[in-house]
């Protein structure tokens, strides 16, 4: 169902899109910047930050637990940080909006200081496991109190005598990685998080950058990550790279629309975020990346990308999808418009994202005239090659930018229109989607409800 507020939006077919795409900062290092920065002691200067709503309530929850966040400019902010352990009890309910990441990453943070804290946020995300966060959270020893299954809204009461934890996470998530690190801060002694499979590691190059004393390391059950509790975090300057799975949107719809040349300047290539890239290159995608750098910690680059007739759909290896978990969906448009089938295997984590986004991708795709077909972790794409997408259909959101997103690039290359019932949730990720696209190129025609 679509909210009150609902934006109808329809992608007709587009002309050759065109220019250069200087898309957002990363939502991921936007985050942690404003949480690192409010748990140092001192002041913190963030450029490029994303300014979406996420990242927003991210920043508005900060002030909440007691530390000062000022935008001084365009993505330019200052956070003066309490210290850890030095969050206050936040004097209202912390709202997050439609962001697992914020929500999750501040449970972690407030878990291992005695105060009590509310949460909640829209109906997409109340529907969302927090299970696998408070399991961890208790064992450092908060306690939480929410709806059944685990749901939002939900209390923490954080640990009066912290204990520090080693926890082997059950599923592939950054966010349950970094909600146990960030717990692990406020607890005396050594916390470790082993992960099986490697997922992005924004937070603990971050942590490194901040000062904590955190180690990595690869053995046979997986990666090890060691922090070092208590640490006093200094204030950093923090320049956010261009967000991947942003610029996923730009350079896909470069490739499946006629024509089309694209640069993508100044994006992160942090390996643990790349695997979209490397996927769309096997299928035949004419993508370069141009001036290879580090900014900030992390490497980017410049990714052009071209129309690509005659892409082939590929079997996408399992082990890859924690790097692109974000970009099935928008890869499911890709492959919708290459030739043979795409095997997506591996990805039951797609269920529990702000929609169950297989469902979500086979309905509106089928309804595009495009046969998909699904099993609990996987889904295949049948490809009707460029431009063979009929389209002409209405699709709904779910409340999920990535699917809103998607739909609209998908209406770009079909034959006919594609209109999603919900663009207003692209503003979580993405504010400037529409004005970048159009930029391009693209054509957008808003919908009476
Ligand atoms: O840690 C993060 O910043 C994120 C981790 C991923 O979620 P999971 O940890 O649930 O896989 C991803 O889907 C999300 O967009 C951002
Ligand atoms: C899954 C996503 O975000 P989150 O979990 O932070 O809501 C996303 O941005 O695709």
């Amino acid at each position: 169902m679509p909210h009150a507020h609902a934006r109808p939006l329809t992608a007709p077919a587009s002309g050759p899109l065109k220019g250069v795409a200087e898309v957002p900062g990363d939502k991921s290092v936007s985050h942690r910047a404003l949480i690192l920065g409010a748990l140092a002691v001192g002041e913190t200067v963030v450029t490029g930050l994303l300014e979406g709503e996420d990242v927003l309530a991210t920043a508005e929850a900060m002030r909440l637990l007691g530390a000062e966040v000022e935008r001084t400019g365009e993505g330019a902010w200052s956070v003066h940080g309490v210290g850890t352990g030095g969050f206050k009890e936040p004097a209202r309910v912390i709202d997050c909006g439609n962001s697992g990441t914020g929500v999750r990453l501040i449970m972690g943070a407030m878990a291992t200081t005695p105060i009590a804290a509310t949460f909640t946020g829209d109906a997409s995300l109340n529907g969302r496991p927090m299970g696998r966060v408070t399991d961890p959270l208790a064992r450092f020893g908060a306690q939480a109190f929410g709806r059944s299954g685990g749901r939002l809204p939900l209390t923490i009461l954080g640990a009066e005598v912290p204990v520090p934890v080693r926890y082997e996470t059950p599923v592939p998530s950054a966010q349950v990685k970094s909600a146990v690190l960030l717990a692990g801060l406020g607890a005396p002694g050594e916390t470790v998080v082993v992960e099986r499979e490697a997922t992005r590691d924004h937070t603990e190059r971050m942590l490194a950058g901040f000062g904590a004393r955190i180690g990595v390391e690869e053995g046979p059950e997986g990666r090890v990550i060691t922090l070092g509790g208590q640490p006093e975090l200094r204030p950093q300057a923090i320049a956010v790279p261009r967000d991947p799975s942003s610029a996923a949107f730009p350079v896909c719809a470069a490739l499946v629309v006629p024509g089309s040349d694209v640069l993508v300047p100044g994006i992160g290539l942090n390996p643990t975020r790349a695997g979209l890239y490397e996927t769309l290159r096997e299928m035949g995608a004419d993508l370069s990346y141009e001036d290879e750098r580090e900014e900030g910690g992390e490497p980017v680059a410049d990714l052009r990308a071209r129309f690509s007739d005659g892409m082939r759909g590929i079997e996408v290896p399992p082990g890859r999808a924690a790097s692109m978990i974000d970009e099935y969906p928008i890869l499911s448009v890709v492959a919708a418009n290459a030739e043979g089938t795409t095997l997506m295997r591996g990805v039951r984590e797609l269920r529990v994202k702000e929609s169950d986004r297989i469902d979500a991708m086979a309905a509106g795709l089928r309804a595009l005239g495009v046969e998909v077909e699904e099993g609990e972790d996987w889904w295949a794409v049948h490809g009707r090659g460029a431009g063979g997408v009929p389209g002409g259909a209405r699709v709904e959101a779910r409340l999920d930018h990535r699917i809103a997103m998607s739909f609209l690039i998908a209406g770009m290359a079909a034959a006919q229109p594609v209109t999603v019932d919900d663009a207003a949730p692209i503003a979580t990720s993405f504010p400037v989607f529409e004005p970048l696209m159009r930029a391009l190129g693209a054509q957008f025609r808003a919908e009476n409800r």
